[in-house]
């Protein structure tokens, strides 16, 4: 999987670095310039053909450091550079004030106030105004020239963002301040590695195309580090050439009553493609026939309440329960998740049977290691309404709590695994390993936003863990494949096609 940091994380790396006498930070900038000139040529190359205007916005610290970097660059290719610098620039850190002499030596420097806005004064705006150093929400002039872009609906100017845009907290992809005020970028060129702001909440909204470039640090792996995952790197989801249907597992998914049974189908279907051995319906009474009637591998056995459950868990090759899909909130629900939670079985818990473990107090003591959570904000707001709200207020400094924190938070208090849906999933083991799942830029799979897709999405889980994988492996390769199915169907897509979409991502990533 491929890491992404915080801007602690990331100063930490630049620091070693340095420190070993690898590379300087003057070096480090050099190449950071020039990855953002080499990445708008690469997206633009008209740009490149004819010399242009650029308007480049230089910060109070490093990031303005890459702009004057930028600016000479840009110069150099023989275009009509402007540079506008925010703050005094006596007050710039050393390496920053090295190349804003350099820039001096070529041209001007003016104050932000007087920088051009409007339609038509540039070909190309470049925001080196605040990168992974952002403390609080954008204010005066820069807030000014902010909103003043905004509103110029400037088609022709592009706008790239040196490593995020400004106004974005790198470490959670929230806007600081109430006024969510952010430059708006169609390009961001980052550094080394993506930030952990590039992906979650409006991170990926506000900055357009994300490029990361090589300035030539070493990666430096940690256990804390947060992971994008990937389906190149997933556990082997291939079968034993020698397995039989029980050595793929059993898994056993609770259906509701009559008329609701959909969510529950939804869910078998997506454990058996992912490879499931065997997958149960549990059923009540009312609903047999009903299901009998729209089921042909899956198979099917009446559980109307704990003593009928309590004798199918007697079967040791039940390995994975998914309770939750359309199950109902009564009370004998209730004590079908308590009966559950007191086997120590691999379950997804989803939907319903997060509401029930939100609205029991004894219910979250009862969680543990082997359980995944699949809430997503309207849940995971019921379960954990304290760290709901802590990511809901409006972040007056940076870092800001993010949506990584809090299902680290989550995860933590449960004792289990949690996957925090979105776009942006956020996957939290208790002991805080952290991963996101980032249907954003190019992995977009926005038809997933369709009624049932969360119901197959617990299931592939489900299917996985039957199958032994454990929570956090499980949750991380059920996210990737849901929203793999989703972009290999593409538009037009409803909740029944995306476990069909399976076998042709299965033959993608070379499982057998
Ligand atoms: N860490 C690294 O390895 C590298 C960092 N580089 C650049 O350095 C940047 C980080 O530099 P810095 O740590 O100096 O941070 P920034 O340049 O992002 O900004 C920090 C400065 O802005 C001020 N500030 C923060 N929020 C403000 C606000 N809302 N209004 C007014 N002033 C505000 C701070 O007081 C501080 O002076 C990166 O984003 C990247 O662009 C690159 O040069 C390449 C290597
Ligand atoms: N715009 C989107 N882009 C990517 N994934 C999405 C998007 N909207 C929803 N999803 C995913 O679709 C699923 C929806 O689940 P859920 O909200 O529980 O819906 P339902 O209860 O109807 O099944 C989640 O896995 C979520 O991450
Ligand atoms: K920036």
């Amino acid at each position: 999987m491929t890491e992404i940091l915080t801007a602690a994380q990331m100063r930490a790396i630049e620091h070693i670095a340095i420190e070993s006498g690898e590379v300087t930070g003057l070096e480090l900038m050099e190449r950071a310039g020039k990855g953002v000139v080499d990445a708008v040529f690469m997206q633009w190359p008209e740009l490149s053909e004819t010399s242009r205007r650029a308007v480049v916005l230089c910060g109070p610290g490093n990031n303005g450091g890459d702009g004057f970097v930028i600016a000479r660059m840009l110069k150099a290719h023989g275009w009509d550079v402007r540079v506008y610098l925010l703050g005094d620039a006596s007050k710039l850190p050393p390496d920053a004030t090295t190349n804003f002499l350099r820039w001096q030596a070529l041209g001007d420097v003016e104050t932000i106030g007087d920088a051009p806005r409007l339609a038509g004064e540039a070909d190309l705006y470049v925001d080196a105004l605040f990168g992974t150093g952002l403390g609080r929400a954008l204010d005066g002039a820069v807030l000014d020239w902010v909103r003043d872009r905004a509103a110029a609906k400037d088609v022709g100017a592009k706008t790239v963002a040196v490593d995020i845009p400004s106004g974005l907290c790198s470490d959670s992809g929230r806007v600081l301040g109430a006024g969510a005020d952010v430059v708006s970028a169609q390009l961001t060129v980052s550094f080394h590695t993506a930030k952990i702001g590039h992906y979650l909440n409006v991170g990926s909204t506000t900055c357009g195309t994300l490029v990361v470039a090589d300035i030539g640090l070493t990666s430096q792996s940690h256990d804390g580090f947060v992971d994008i995952v990937e389906g190149a790197r997933l556990p082997s989801l291939s079968k034993s050439d020698h397995g039989h249907k029980f050595s793929n597992g059993h898994a056993l998914v609770l259906s509701g009553g009559a008329n609701r049974t959909g969510a529950a189908r939804l869910a078998a279907g997506g454990a058996l493609r992912v490879g499931a051995g065997l997958v149960t319906l549990g059923v009540p009474h009312e609903a047999r026939a009903e299901i009998a009637a729209q089921i042909t591998a899956v198979m099917m056995r009446e559980i109307d309440d704990v003593v009928a459950l309590d004798q199918m868990l007697d079967d040791p090759r039940v390995s994975a329960l998914c309770v939750g899909p359309g199950f109902g909130l009564g009370s004998t629900q209730a004590d079908m998740v308590r009966a559950i939670l007191a086997r120590k079985c691999a379950t997804v818990l989803d939907a319903d049977a997060l509401t029930l473990v939100a609205q029991m107090p004894d219910m979250i003591e009862r969680l543990h290691e082997r359980c995944v959570l699949t809430p997503h904000a309207g849940e995971f707001a019921r379960l954990f309404p304290d760290i709901a709200l802590a990511l809901e207020r409006a972040p007056t400094s940076g870092p800001a709590y993010s949506k990584v924190d809090a299902t680290r938070d989550a995860a933590a208090r449960a004792g289990c695994v949690v996957l925090f849906k979105g776009p942006d999933t956020v996957i939290a083991s208790p002991e805080g390993q952290c991963s996101v799942n980032a249907a954003v830029y190019a992995s977009a799979a926005p038809w997933l936003a369709t009624a049932g897709s969360g119901d197959v999405l617990a299931g592939f889980v489900t299917g996985l863990m039957a199958r032994g994988h454990a929570a956090k492996p499980a949750a991380e390769a059920g996210a990737w494949l849901h929203a793999e199915c989703a972009r290999v169907f593409g538009p037009g897509m409803i909740a029944e096609d995306i476990a069909e979409q399976v076998p042709a991502v299965f033959r993608a990533i070379g499982v057998r």
